[in-house]
């Protein structure tokens, strides 16, 4: 079990059901807490109501057609609606502690702490708020450097705190109140104090128990130091985390988001911040989170949606899969690009008014290595290709023409008899070449044979067709292969796109580019404004720059989107929506959940979006059951990173209780023995059942088990795990919908339920041992398994 062994005989507990000290002074002392808490509140309405009325006052100042007068306006009411949205979102469960501090100790956010002064307090909440009658802070944001030692003070390590408070709230917001507090004495000498209690963190272990809704929620009021640490880590480099299950890898990399974009917002706000998650159930359990902490530039995604515009969920067999994520897949897609800029086999004819040109080898590989040479993407190079190759026509029938002219007698006739006319004068060599050249070209351009050829040996291609057609056809899986076996990747039939598919269709836009009409324009008179403002705002910044670094600088407040939204009706104006619309978005900071699942291809089209490299990769090796996923994480790193990368361990398993987790861990040691499995925070005194009933009886025991698991339930949330997530004809007929959700182990990774019913162990095993190790370990209090005697 775990233990916090430098705190635990240290910890008090108060509750108004009685405790350690009498009656009337705990009342009193609750009381007081909640009038805090009361003050708090208003002290947030009052700013909240400010805010607004300071976003509309100057949203409605007439600016003029000024454009700076339009831009500080536009700048300034944003500024207050992003304040106004973070109040809100922080109303509920404002204040959850409290710090007391060392006498003499300076008080946070306090420059002048002197030594002879009173022992101060900081109450620690979701948002920093400031006490306008004195101008003290009132409230300390839980990710102000000010707060940490509300995570991570120990009596070791007190960090000039004497005590700790965490409060238990009830009621509502505005209308919160203390119930209960639980205090760390942190220095005892600083304490006139009565006897010790509880020998556990029972704000912790609250949370840990309480039954789990359909979303994740914030951990902010519980945070342990261990995972502290790694949040506060700084926003440059890439670092892992790895834990096993349970180990609040996911709760930590979102509070890390949060904590980072509060701490670096002029660096974040302009380029938001990408999540990349392992399904769609995953993002909506956890998307939930970061509007809760009031942060809201970040856009969530999952493998399957890498590439632009295409979602895709089906599965690969295991060596397609694997194939499909190998590094050497970049490479295969350069050569099947390079495999559409095709030469004739045979000359192409091609009959102008005066003269017929032919598109031979020689002359369309001259107009192929000019289009390569100039380095651009497939569809844009394809200009260069079709100008050039009709130049070279062009010059071609000019040459013809040219001899045509010298050569037969009866054009020598016809120019004899021109020369009878004196008014006609003969024109320079250079004028004629150039006229013709003029009436050649638009021959040419308007010659449908012309254009047909072009679009046969260089067509444009969008990476959907472009894959399509490479799976189709093995002729062109044997060209772009060269050395790498792709032949198995053959199909004929690729309308449905797989999970594997989606970064090779990302690489092929980055190699196709977008096709030449998809070029977008900024002639819109709003996004010309906003174009236009960005502008300002860039030079601003230039200037601004380097004078001083906490200066609000104006483009941590406004995007040309919330520039041109103000302006149009329906356009959207938040980083996270502009940044999920455009393919080329690069993002200050990205975060990858799940990362063991991850293959190289995804490493790769990923990190294309994240040039900064400021990265947080969260995982587990022991979970990977992705054909393609990471064996280490050297191995798909390496060769974006080399070795710029750093390594952290989660250690305690806050999720599964220790009595399930023990079975948990003879499956681990069974696959992977080399893996330590977490240490649990808890025991619930409910072991795990496990029941054998022959196949032909499994729907009824199943109903039976969810109903029986049903009854127990209370609040909490109940998932049935089986094989491919399929379960027979009607088996929870009446039952399935909230709170029972029917899952394959795949779709139950990342996520957590009260109960879970795991269906034919052993097939699921047989498909991958990590598959049964990553079900039993979603539950959070009771683990039951129905296996099946097989005939
Ligand atoms: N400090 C904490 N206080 C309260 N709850 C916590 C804390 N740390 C983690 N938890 C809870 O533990 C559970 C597991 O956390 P999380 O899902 O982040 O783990 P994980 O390491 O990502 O797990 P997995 O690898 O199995 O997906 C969640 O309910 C989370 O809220």
């Amino acid at each position: 079990m775990h233990s916090n062994a430098e705190s635990t005989d240290l910890q008090w507990q108060f509750n108004t059901d009685g405790g350690n000290v009498s009656r009337p002074l705990l009342e009193q002392e609750t009381d007081a807490e909640t009038g805090r808490i009361r003050r708090l509140h208003a002290l947030l309405a009052a700013e909240l109501d400010d805010a607004l009325a300071r976003a509309q006052g100057t949203l409605n100042t007439a600016t003029g057609e000024e454009l700076s007068a339009r831009w500080e306006r536009d700048v300034a009411v944003h500024r207050w609606w992003e304040r106004a949205n973070a109040l809100r979102a922080a109303r509920s469960g404002l204040c959850f502690g409290r710090l007391d501090h060392a006498r003499g100790a300076d008080r946070p956010s306090d420059t002048d702490g002197a030594g002879d002064a009173p022992a101060a307090t900081s109450y620690i909440g979701r948002i920093g708020l400031t006490d306008p009658s004195d101008g003290e802070s009132a409230l300390l944001d839980w990710r102000a450097p000010g707060a940490r030692p509300f995570y991570c003070a120990t009596p070791v390590t007190p960090l000039g705190v004497t005590r700790r408070r965490h409060f238990e709230i009830a009621g509502t917001a505005p209308d919160e109140r203390v119930v209960a507090f639980h205090d760390d004495v942190l220095d005892r000498s600083a304490l006139s104090g009565t006897d010790s209690g509880s020998a556990s963190d029972p704000a912790l272990l609250a949370a840990l128990k309480a039954p789990r809704g359909s979303t994740m929620r914030d951990i902010v009021t519980t945070i342990q130091a261990e995972q502290d640490a790694i949040i506060r880590l700084p926003l440059q480099g890439t670092v892992v985390i790895e834990g096993g299950p349970g180990t609040g890898k996911t709760a930590v990399a979102l509070h890390r988001v949060a904590y980072l974009l509060y701490t670096h917002r002029e660096q974040l706000a302009r380029r938001g911040v990408l999540v990349v998650g392992p399904s769609a159930g995953f993002v909506h359990y956890v998307g939930g989170v970061l509007p809760a902490l009031g942060e809201s530039a970040v856009v969530f995604t999952t493998p399957g949606r890498l590439a632009h515009g295409v979602v895709a969920t089906a599965v690969d067999p295991p060596e397609p899969a694997r194939v499909k994520g190998d590094l050497a897949m970049v490479d295969v897609l350069r050569r099947a690009v390079a495999d559409r800029q095709e030469l004739p086999d045979e000359p192409v004819a091609i009959a102008l008014d005066d003269v017929t040109v032919e598109i031979d080898r020689a002359t369309a590989e001259e107009a192929r290595s000019r289009a390569r040479a100039t380095g651009r993407p497939h569809n844009a190079a394809r200009a260069t290709f079709r100008d050039t190759l009709g130049a070279l026509l062009v010059d071609q029938g000019l040459e013809q023409l040219g001899h045509s002219l010298e050569d037969p007698p009866e054009i020598a006739e016809l120019l004899a008899g021109l020369g009878d006319l004196p008014e006609i004068e003969p024109a320079g060599a250079s004028e004629v070449t150039d006229e013709m050249r003029g009436s050649l070209r638009d021959n040419l351009r308007a010659e449908p044979a012309f254009h047909a050829a072009v679009a046969r040996l260089w067509p444009v291609l969008t990476p959907e067709q472009a894959l399509a057609d490479l799976f189709a056809s093995p002729e062109r899986l044997a060209t772009a292969g060269a050395g790498t076996d792709v032949a198995g990747l053959y199909r004929a039939d690729s309308r449905e796109w797989t999970v594997a598919d989606a970064p090779l269709l990302d690489e092929l836009a980055e190699l196709l580019g977008p096709p030449p009409s998809s070029s977008r324009s900024a002639d819109e008179p709003d996004d010309r404004y906003a174009t236009d403002v960005l502008a300002i705002l860039d030079s601003a910044d230039r200037d601004l720059a380097g004078e001083d670094p906490d200066e609000a600088r104006p483009t941590d407040f406004v995007t040309a989107d919330v520039l041109a939204g103000r302006h149009v009706a329906g356009l959207s104006g938040t980083v996270a929506e502009r940044a999920a619309a455009d393919r080329d978005w690069r993002y200050g900071h990205l975060v990858v959940d799940e990362a063991q699942e991850l293959s190289a291809m995804d490493w790769h089209v990923l990190l294309r979006r994240c040039p900064s490299r400021s990265i947080t990769a969260v995982g587990d090796l022991a979970q990977r059951s992705a054909p393609a996923g990471a064996d280490s994480w050297a191995q798909v790193l390496g060769p974006h990173l080399d070795t710029r990368w750093t390594h952290r361990t989660l250690t305690v398993n806050y999720r599964t209780p220790a009595e399930i987790m023990a079975p948990a861990a003879e499956v681990l040691a069974s696959f992977a023995p080399d893996h330590r499995p977490p240490e649990s925070v808890r025991e619930t005194g409910e072991h795990p059942w496990e029941r054998t009933v022959p196949t032909a009886d499994l729907t009824a025991a199943l109903r039976t088990a969810v109903e029986d698991e049903l009854a127990r339930l209370g609040d909490g949330t109940l998932a049935v795990i089986a094989p491919g997530g399929r379960l027979g004809d009607g088996a929870l007929d009446g039952l399935d919908g909230p709170p029972v959700q029917v899952h394959s182990p795949m779709s139950a990774k990342g996520l957590e339920f009260d109960t879970v019913v795991i269906v034919d162990p052993d097939r699921i095993r047989a498909g991958h041992p990590a598959d049964l190790y990553v079900s039993m370990t979603r539950a959070t209090q009771r683990l039951g398994t129905l296996r099946l005697r097989r005939p």
